[in-house]
C-alpha cells in the first residue's frame, strides 16, 4: 500500500494508520513509544493488522475525515450495496481504544473482519480467549480486549468475523488496550457505550478545531494540519512526536530509515509556535512544563531530543521487520539523540520568547532561571562545529543554520532580559550576538554564488538558509537573502520541489539519495511571498497542497521520479511549514492579531486592541508562522548597546 493511502487516527497517547483497504497496518500501543502490535506497514500480514472490508474485493472506496475531527469515514460501494466504516480513537477513555463502526448505507453488504495482533513489533502471537463481550488477547506485558456484536471465530492464529450489514444496521468493534495488571487484566468491566464515545470524540475535536484563529485561504488544509499536529501531542506530558512512525524510507528501498516517535526540541518548538500563532495556548503551557521537566536541573546536559515522557536514553537498534517495501533496516531508537545540534538552542529560546510573549500568565522566575542557564551554557558552545539541523552522520561542521540559530538564541534572550527584570549578563550577550552575526555574514556567505552556503569552506548550498529571513537574522529584501533564494531555486530544485541539500554532492555520511524535502519547499513559499513574488509563492503552495493525500496528510519528503510520498508519515515538520506558508500567503498578520487575541481570549475587541498595543509596546509582535518570523531584526549595531 502506498504511504499516501493511509490516514491517521489517534487519541493523544498514540496513533494508528488506516489503509484505504480498511486495514489498520500500524499501531504502537498503548503509547507512541510502545512496540507496535500492528506492523504490517513495515512487513506483511504476519506482522499484525486489523482489516474490516467487504468480502467482495471489487469495491470502490472514498474517504474523508468528518469535518474538523480525527474521525475517519471510509465508504465502500459494492455491487450489492454500500457501507460506511467509522474509525476513531476516543480521547477521554481510561484505556487507549480503537472503535470501528460499520453502518449499512444501502442494500446488503457482506463484510469480513480479520484481527491479527502481533505484539513486540510484529513478532509475538498472543494467547486468545473468549469473553462475554468478545475476546481477550494476551502476550507478556500486553493485554487487549475486543468488544463486538459481530460473530467471532478463531482461524489460523487470527480472529475472523463474517457478517452482513443491511441498510440502517450497524456493527461495532471496540478494541481496548488493557495491559497486564494482575487481576484486572482478567475482568472485562462494563461494555463501552459506543454512541457516547463517538459523540464525545466528535465534540472534543470540533470544539478544538473551532478555536483556530486562521481565516485566510485554504483554511481547511490549515485546520487539518493543526489537527494532525495536535494528534502528535502525547497528552499526558505535552510532548510532541515528530511522526507516529519509524523507518518509512526517505528513498524507496534505501537505508535512510529513522525512528521519529520522539520529541525533537526543534520539531516541537516549531509545532508550538504554529499552535500559539493559531490561538492554542494550553498546548504552549503544557510544552513549557514538558521542557522544564525534560531539561531539569542540568541545561549542560540538554539533548536535542527526548522520549515522550522526557526519557534521555534512546538507543538506536535494528529489529527484524523486513521494512516498508523491503527498505531495511527498521530502526527503533535514534542515535541522533547524542548529537550536538546548536540550532536547538535558538529554537528553544525562540519558543521561550514567543511563549512568554503570548502567555501573559507565564511570568515565572523558574522559567527565567532556566533561560539564563541555557544561554550561559551556549556561551561555552557556540563556536563549536556540530551535526546541524539535518543531523548528518558524516561528522561535525560549522553549519550556517546552526550559527544563525545561536544568534537567535542570544537575540531572544537579550529581548526577554530587556523586558523582564532578572539578572543577566546582557552586555556580554549583546557582544556575542554581534560577533556571530558578523561571522555568519563573512564566513558562511559565498560572494561568487551570491549565496549563503551550507557550512564553512564549502560551496554547497543548503535549503535551511531559507530560514535566515524567517527568523529575522536579515531582512527579506537584503541582497544576500535575495541571492540565496535565487541560488536555491537554481541549484536545489528538482521537479518543482526543494532538496534540503544535494546529497550527491554533500557528504552526510549516508548512502542513497532521498526525496525532496517538503518543509523546505514550503519555506520557499514563505520566502517568495516575503520578497514580493506573490504569484510564484501561490503557485508553489498550491502545487505542494496537491501532494497531500485525500485526507490532507503529508509525509516528510516526496519522490519526484516515482511521484510518491516518502519518509515518515504524517510528519509534523511538513505540516508546520504548510501552516507557516499559509500564514505568509494570507498576509495574515493583521487579521490574525485581531482574530486570535479577541477570539481566543474571549475578550471584547476593544480589550483585544489594548492587549495588542501592550504587546507592541513590549516589542513582542506575534510572528507569522512556520511559526518563524519575518519580523525585521536589524543587524546588531552599536546603537543597540
Ligand atoms: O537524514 C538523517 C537524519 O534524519 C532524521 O532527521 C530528520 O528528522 C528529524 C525529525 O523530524 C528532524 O528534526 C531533522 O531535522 C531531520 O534531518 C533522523 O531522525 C536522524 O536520526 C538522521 O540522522
Amino acid at each position: 500500500m502506498l504511504i499516501e493511502e493511509y490516514a491517521l487516527i489517534g487519541d493523544g497517547r498514540t496513533a494508528a494508520l488506516v489503509g484505504r483497504d480498511g486495514s489498520i497496518d500500524w499501531l504502537c500501543w498503548p503509547t507512541f513509544a510502545s512496540a507496535a502490535c500492528f506492523a504490517k506497514l513495515l512487513g506483511s500480514e504476519q506482522n499484525g493488522f486489523w482489516k474490516l472490508a467487504p468480502t467482495n474485493p471489487k469495491w470502490k472506496v472514498a474517504r474523508r475525515y468528518q469535518p474538523h475531527t480525527l474521525i475517519l469515514e471510509t465508504c465502500f460501494e459494492t455491487s450489492t450495496g454500500s457501507v460506511q466504516v467509522l474509525d476513531y480513537m476516543p480521547v477521554r477513555s481510561a484505556h487507549s481504544q480503537i472503535i470501528r463502526t460499520v453502518k449499512g448505507l444501502s442494500g446488503r453488504v457482506k463484510m469480513l473482519g480479520v484481527l491479527a495482533l502481533r505484539f513486540d513489533n510484529g513478532s509475538a502471537v498472543p494467547w486468545v480467549t473468549r469473553t462475554k463481550l468478545g475476546m481477550r488477547a494476551v502476550a507478556g506485558p500486553d493485554a487487549v480486549e475486543l468488544q463486538t456484536n459481530a460473530p467471532l471465530e478463531g482461524k489460523s492464529l487470527r480472529t475472523a468475523s463474517e457478517f452482513i450489514v443491511g441498510q440502517g444496521e450497524s456493527v461495532d468493534f471496540v478494541l481496548t488496550y488493557k495491559g497486564f495488571d494482575g487481576y484486572r487484566a482478567r475482568s472485562s468491566g462494563a461494555p463501552v457505550h459506543v454512541q457516547k464515545a463517538y459523540d464525545e470524540t466528535r465534540r472534543l475535536w470540533t470544539t478544538w478545531a473551532e478555536k483556530c484563529a486562521y481565516d485566510g485561504p485554504h483554511r481547511e488544509m490549515v485546520v487539518r494540519s493543526l489537527i494532525t499536529l495536535k494528534a502528535l501531542i502525547y497528552r499526558p506530558t505535552g510532548a510532541i512526536v515528530a511522526a507516529p512512525t519509524t523507518s518509512l524510507p526517505e528513498a524507496m528501498g534505501g537505508t535512510r530509515n529513522w525512528d521519529y516517535r520522539y520529541c525533537w526540541l526543534r520539531d516541537t518548538t516549531f509545532t508550538l509556535l504554529v499552535l500559539i500563532n493559531s490561538g492554542y495556548k494550553q498546548e504552549a503551557r503544557d510544552w513549557m512544563d514538558w521542557l522544564q521537566r525534560s531539561v531539569a536541573g542540568s541545561p549542560e546536559q540538554i539533548q536535542i531530543m527526548y522520549g515522550i515522557s522526557g526519557e534521555r536514553t534512546l538507543l538506536e537498534y535494528e529489529v527484524s521487520l523486513p521494512g516498508y517495501e523491503n527498505s531495511a533496516p527498521v530502526r527503533i531508537g535514534n542515535a541522533a539523540a547524542q548529537q550536538l545540534q546548536l540550532d536547538t538552542y535558538g529554537e528553544v529560546l525562540d519558543a521561550f520568547f514567543w511563549t512568554y510573549a503570548s502567555l501573559g500568565d507565564r511570568n515565572r522566575s523558574r522559567d527565567f532561571r532556566l533561560l539564563r542557564r541555557i544561554v550561559e551554557h551556549l556561551e561555552t558552545l557556540w563556536e563549536q562545529a556540530d551535526e546541524g539541523i539535518w543531523e548528518v552522520r558524516g561528522g561535525p561542521q560549522h553549519f550556517t543554520y546552526s550559527k544563525v540559530m545561536t544568534w537567535v538564541a542570544f537575540d531572544r534572550a537579550i529581548k526577554i532580559a530587556e523586558k523582564v527584570s532578572f539578572e543577566t549578563p546582557v552586555k556580554r550577550w549583546r557582544q556575542i550576538r554581534d560577533t556571530i552575526h558578523a561571522e555568519v555574514c563573512t564566513r558562511e556567505f559565498d560572494p561568487s554564488q551570491n549565496s549563503f552556503v551550507q557550512h564553512y569552506e564549502t560551496k554547497q548550498l543548503d535549503a535551511s538558509a531559507l530560514l535566515i529571513a524567517l527568523v529575522g537574522f536579515l531582512p527579506p529584501q537584503d541582497p544576500r537573502v535575495l541571492g540565496t533564494i535565487s541560488a536555491i531555486e537554481g541549484k536545489l530544485m528538482e521537479g518543482g520541489l526543494v532538496m534540503r541539500y544535494d546529497n550527491r554532492e554533500s557528504n552526510d555520511g549516508l548512502p542513497d539519495e532521498e526525496g525532496k524535502f517538503l518543509a523546505c519547499s514550503f519555506w520557499l513559499v514563505s520566502n517568495l511571498k516575503l520578497i514580493g513574488r506573490d504569484e510564484d509563492a501561490r503557485k508553489l503552495f498550491e502545487n505542494l497542497l496537491k501532494l497531500a493525500n485525500e485526507t490532507g496528510l503529508l509525509s516528510e519528503e516526496y519522490d519526484t521520479a516515482r511521484k510518491r510520498l516518502v519518509g515518515n508519515f504524517p510528519q509534523a515538520f511538513s505540516h508546520i511549514a504548510l501552516v507557516g506558508a499559509a500564514y505568509h500567503l494570507a498576509d495574515a498578520g493583521k487579521q490574525r492579531q485581531q482574530a486570535s487575541v479577541a477570539r481566543n481570549t474571549g475578550l471584547k475587541p476593544s480589550t483585544a486592541v489594548r492587549l495588542k498595543g501592550r504587546r507592541k509596546a513590549a516589542g513582542l509582535v506575534l510572528r507569522e508562522a512556520q511559526g518563524l518570523s519575518n519580523t525585521a531584526h536589524p543587524e546588531p549595531s552599536s546603537k543597540e548597546e
